[in-house]
């Protein structure tokens, strides 16, 4: 057992082993869980981080097709204090991004405990102390235990849960229905042809796979999107609007990037991908929806392979039945219809965070709320902004265990002289 928490050995009426943390308990070993710990772990502090999974970054390791890169340039998406390896090309693949992870959380000499998956969590007033209550699932058996802690930092992420659609017919479908997040290649889905519901970044990239492999997919575009194209003039056009935030309002570089965007791709409404009123990156400030940038699928989509279809009206077997009128035979369905936090099915708290599991405050001051409740991780803004709150977070922590430790040290200093002092006399 590691000397930073307690096990009170003892097992209450439900057979639930308490354990007393010294420091914060971090809810999720993703990025953002990793971060705060890496940073915790600078400053000193102790503490423990919990995962419903026995891995880390299960999102990455277990929830992402095999072709996925991260489509925002390197420097974005490094975490604090330990940057990507040199040799780490300017769009790493997946697979790097889980190696440097691990070596992250090791480097760290983080240790999460692995498949715990937290079931509710709560402010105890009276103590004023935060009771997390947690379900292993390791092996066979089935501990609960209950973490007792003074600091509870939410890392569960923006992707926690896959977004399931109600559509009608779909029991009766027959075929294949997965999401997005089971998908990991065409491979088998060669000549088949795939109903893609979705149309961000993970239904653009799927429907691109599946047309690689031969596959014949039909996406389903319900309402509006924006695409850009990943790079302008070979230049990220991320960072060439991060760049261009840095001398003009948010509309404007809006305004320039789809200027830029219409160069590039030109009228794109001809396709069925009719652009939203708002600009990207408004849209993506304001309602959280992330602009496609666009590795190949626009392409396809020119060439007919892949085909774009308007909202479904319902699914009756082997077929699709669109709002158009127009029915489709299909032979699988791919659910590329988001992701969802999960917050408000455990967290026993209504003042921070919102009913959609965000944090109510927005970007920059959604890191921190009352009674020692932290979220990382929920800025809609990736991987940086996951960075961003970590850091906040522990230099939050760190400077009242700090402050504490120096009194308690100051304390047993005193103690220590009046001791010795007492001994002389
Ligand atoms: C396909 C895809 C590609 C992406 N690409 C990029 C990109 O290129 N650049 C970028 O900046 N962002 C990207 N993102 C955004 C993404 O949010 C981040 O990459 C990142 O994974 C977020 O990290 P996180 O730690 O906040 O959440 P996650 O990675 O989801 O980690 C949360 C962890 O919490 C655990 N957990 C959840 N609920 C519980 C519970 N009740 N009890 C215990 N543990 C729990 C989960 O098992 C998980 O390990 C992408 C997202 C997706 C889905
Ligand atoms: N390479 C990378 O780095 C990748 C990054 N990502 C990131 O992961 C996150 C999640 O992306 P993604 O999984 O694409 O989810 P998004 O939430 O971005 O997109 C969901 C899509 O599903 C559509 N949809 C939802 N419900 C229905 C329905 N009932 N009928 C028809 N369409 C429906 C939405 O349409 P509407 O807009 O009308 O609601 C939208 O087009 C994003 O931040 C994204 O950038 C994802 C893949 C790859
Ligand atoms: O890829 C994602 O999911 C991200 O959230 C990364 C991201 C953060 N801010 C953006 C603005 C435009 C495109 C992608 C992102």
């Amino acid at each position: 057992m590691e000397n930073f928490f307690r096990l009170v050995d003892h097992e209450d009426f439900f057979s639930r082993r308490c354990i007393w943390v010294n420091g914060p308990v971090i809810v999720g070993a993703g990025p953002s869980g990793l971060a705060t710990a890496a940073c915790l772990r600078e400053q000193g502090v102790p503490f423990v981080v919990l995962d419903r999974e026995e891995c880390v970054a299960s999102l990455w390791q277990k929830r992402t097709y095999d072709r996925l890169k991260l489509h925002l340039p390197k420097q974005f998406c490094q975490l604090p204090k330990r940057p990507f390896p040199e040799d780490f090309p300017e769009y790493p693949t997946k697979k790097q991004f889980i190696e440097y992870l691990e070596s992250y959380a090791k480097h760290f000499e983080i240790n999460p405990r692995f498949n715990e998956c937290v079931q509710s969590a709560r402010y105890d007033e009276t103590s004023g102390l935060w009771r997390v209550k947690t379900v292993s699932t390791s092996g066979s058996t089935r501990t609960e235990f209950e973490y007792i802690c003074r600091w509870l930092v939410v890392a569960t992420g923006e992707n926690a849960e896959c977004v399931m659609p109600d559509i009608e017919g779909l029991n009766e479908f027959g075929g294949d229905v997965i999401h997005a997040c089971s998908y990991k290649s065409g491979e088998k889905f060669r000549g088949k042809k795939v109903l893609v519901v979705g149309c961000g970044n993970s239904g653009m990239e799927v429907s691109l796979d599946l047309s690689n492999h031969n596959a014949s997919p039909s996406m389903v575009v319900r309402s509006t999107v924006h695409v850009l194209p990943r790079e302008i003039l070979g230049k990220s056009t991320f960072e060439l609007a991060v760049l261009l935030m840095r001398w003009m309002p948010l509309w404007l570089v809006d305004k320039l990037l789809l200027i830029l965007a219409w160069i590039l791709v030109g009228n794109i409404e001809k396709y069925g991908l009719k652009r939203p009123s708002m600009g990207p990156l408004q849209l993506k400030n304001t309602m959280g929806k992330t602009p496609v940038l666009d590795i190949g699928a626009l392409e396809k989509i020119r060439s007919g392979d892949i085909k774009v279809v308007p909202g479904i009206k319902r699914f009756s077997r082997g077929q699709v039945e669109l709002v158009n009128g127009e029915t489709l035979d299909i032979d699988s369905v791919v659910l590329a219809t988001g992701y969802r936090s999960n917050v408000p099915s455990w967290l026993q708290e209504g003042e921070f965070f919102s009913k959609n599991g965000f944090p109510k405050a927005p970007f920059p001051n959604g890191w921190k709320g009352n009674a020692g409740l932290y979220a990382v991780g929920f800025t809609r803004r990736g991987l940086s902004g996951a960075s961003s709150d970590a850091i906040r977070i522990a230099q939050d922590i760190g400077k009242v265990w700090k402050d504490e430790t120096k009194q308690q040290k100051k304390r047993t200093t005193a103690c220590h002289r009046r001791c010795i002092s007492h001994s002389k006399s």
